[in-house]
């Protein structure tokens, strides 16, 4: 299907990568469109079914991923990840720029895919800043917390190998990342608002 290029956001979890595409949307109004993943984890407080995620069983989403239902599927900190064909079709029958958040796992699967988006990287300044900020946020337990910091080490590793990234944006100053976010992404920001002018 023709339309705006997606684009793919990844990064350890508490780099920021929620942060800089809500901000993202909302300073864009009608030209974002979030594809709504699936996941077997329990919702965090202000998380809602349908808008954050589809929030689901192990049962029914391998069932879904048997069936052919997803584009990519990955175990991130013992809970099932996965984006489905419908949530990108979805964003993409409105003609809107699909933003997906997926770990490093969902990278690789969609490069095997012909979805061709912008991969995009966003990276904490250090580990112990990345601590800091997901102790702070405090939605995980001790244990969630030392899985998803042992994923980051991996991730930070794997996002310096050459040709997997188009960018990888350091999450330092949040107004610097952002402004930089939105200047690799202006030219198809652009192409939306033309179109709908
Ligand atoms: N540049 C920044 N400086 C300081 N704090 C930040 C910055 N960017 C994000 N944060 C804070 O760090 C925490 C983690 O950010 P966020 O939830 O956006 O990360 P994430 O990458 O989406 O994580 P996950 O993958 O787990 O959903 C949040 O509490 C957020 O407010
Ligand atoms: N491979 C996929 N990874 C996904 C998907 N949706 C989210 N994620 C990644 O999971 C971790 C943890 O997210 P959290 O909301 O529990 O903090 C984070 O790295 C996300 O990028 C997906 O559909 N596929």
């Amino acid at each position: 299907m023709s339309g705006p290029r997606p684009v793919v956001l990844s990064g350890p979890s508490g780099a920021g990568k929620s942060t800089l595409m809500k901000r993202l949307m909302k300073d864009h109004e009608g030209v974002f469109g979030f594809s709504v993943s699936h996941t077997t984890r329990n919702p965090r407080p202000g998380e809602e079914n349908g808008k954050d995620y589809h929030f689901t069983s192990r049962e029914a989403m391998q069932e879904g991923i048997q069936r052919g239902d997803f584009i990519e599927n990955a175990e991130f900190s013992g809970n099932l990840y996965g984006t489905s064909k419908a949530a990108i079709e979805d964003v993409q029958a409105k003609n809107l720029i699909c933003i997906l958040d997926v770990d490093i796992q969902g990278v690789r699967r969609i490069k095997e895919t012909n979805l061709n988006p912008i991969y995009i990287s966003i990276q904490p300044p250090s580990m112990e800043i990345l601590e800091k900020r997901l102790r702070d946020r405090q939605t995980e337990s001790e244990e969630s917390l030392q899985k998803r910091l042992e994923a980051a080490r991996i991730d930070m590793e794997l996002s310096k190998e050459p040709g997997v990234f188009d960018v990888v944006i350091i999450n330092d100053d949040l107004e610097r990342a952002y402004e930089e976010l939105k200047e690799i992404l202006n030219d198809e920001i652009q192409k939306v608002q033309e179109s709908k002018s």
